[in-house]
C-alpha cells in the first residue's frame, strides 16, 4: 500500500530468530503484495547456492564493509554469529521519501538500533510456532553447517527474549497466514496515521 501523496511510506522492521521463515514470508509477501519494496542488505557472508547479488544481498569483502559503516552508508548493522550485515540508508531513505513501503528483513540487534532512529517504524516479529519447530526448519533447509545451525539456535532464545520491544508479533505456523497478519498490520498502521480528521470535519460541516 502506498501513502498519500505527499505522505512518506511506512519503515516496516520484520526480525525474528534464524529459520523462523522471514525470507520465505518476504518472497510470498512479493508476490502477494508487489506494491511494498524490499531492501536489499549488504553482507559478508558467502553466497548459498541460488542466491544472486543485488537480489538476495550485495556481497562484500570484510573492508568494503568497514568502508561503508565509515562513510555513514549503513543505516544500521550488526555482527551476526561471524559475519557483518548492514542496510545501505539511501535507499530505504529514497523509499520512504517517494511514500512508497519498504520492509527490513534484518536481525533484533539491527532492528533495536533502527527503532532508535527511527521510533516511527513498524517492529513486526516473526515467532516460531515453538522452538523445536525452529530447530527443524534451519537443519531442513540444509544450507548451513553444524557449528553454523548450534550457533544460530544459541542466539535464537535471547532474540526471542527481544520480542517485547517490537508493535507486533506474527506466528509463522502457515506461510499464507503470517503474510495475512502482516498485510493486516500494513493496513492498520495506514489507517492509524491517515489524517482522516479533515474528511470528518467536513462530513460534520454537511450535516450541521
Ligand atoms: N510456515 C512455515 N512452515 C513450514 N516451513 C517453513 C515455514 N516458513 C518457512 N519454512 C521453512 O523454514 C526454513 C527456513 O526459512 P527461511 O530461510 O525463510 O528462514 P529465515 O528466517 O529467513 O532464516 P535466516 O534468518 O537464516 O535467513 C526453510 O526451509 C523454509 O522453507
Ligand atoms: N542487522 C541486520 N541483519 C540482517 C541484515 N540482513 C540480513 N540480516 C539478518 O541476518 C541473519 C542471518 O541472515 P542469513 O541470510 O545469513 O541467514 C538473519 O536474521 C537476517 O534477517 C541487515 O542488513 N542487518
Amino acid at each position: 500500500m502506498t501513502s498519500n501523496a505527499g505522505d512518506k511510506g511506512l519503515l516496516i522492521v520484520l526480525s525474528g530468530p534464524s529459520g523462523v521463515g522471514k525470507g520465505t514470508v518476504c518472497s510470498m509477501l512479493r508476490k502477494l503484495a508487489p506494491e511494498l519494496v524490499y531492501s536489499v542488505s549488504a553482507t559478508t557472508r558467502s553466497p548459498r547456492a541460488g542466491e544472486t547479488e543485488g537480489d538476495n544481498y550485495f556481497f562484500t569483502s570484510k573492508d568494503k564493509f568497514r568502508s561503508m559503516i565509515e562513510k555513514d552508508e549503513l543505516l544500521e548493522w550488526a555482527e551476526y554469529v561471524g559475519n557483518y550485515y548492514g542496510t545501505p540508508r539511501s535507499f530505504v531513505r529514497d523509499t520512504i521519501n517517494a511514500g512508497k513501503d519498504i520492509i527490513l528483513e534484518i536481525e533484533v540487534q539491527g532492528a533495536m538500533k533502527v527503532k532508535q532512529k527511527f521510533p516511527e517504524g513498524v517492529f513486526i516479529f516473526l515467532m516460531p510456532p515453538s522452538l523445536d519447530e525452529l530447530k527443524n526448519r534451519i537443519e531442513t533447509r540444509g544450507t548451513e553447517t553444524d557449528e553454523s545451525i548450534r550457533n544460530r539456535l544459541s542466539v535464537a532464545v535471547d532474540e526471542i527474549r527481544l520480542l517485547e520491544h517490537y508493535d507486533y508479533a506474527v506466528v509463522n505456523d502457515q506461510v499464507e497466514t503470517a503474510c495475512s497478519r502482516i498485510r493486516s498490520i500494513i493496513t492498520a498502521e495506514h489507517c492509524k496515521r491517515e489524517r482522516i480528521m479533515p474528511y470528518v470535519n467536513s462530513w460534520m460541516e454537511e450535516v450541521r
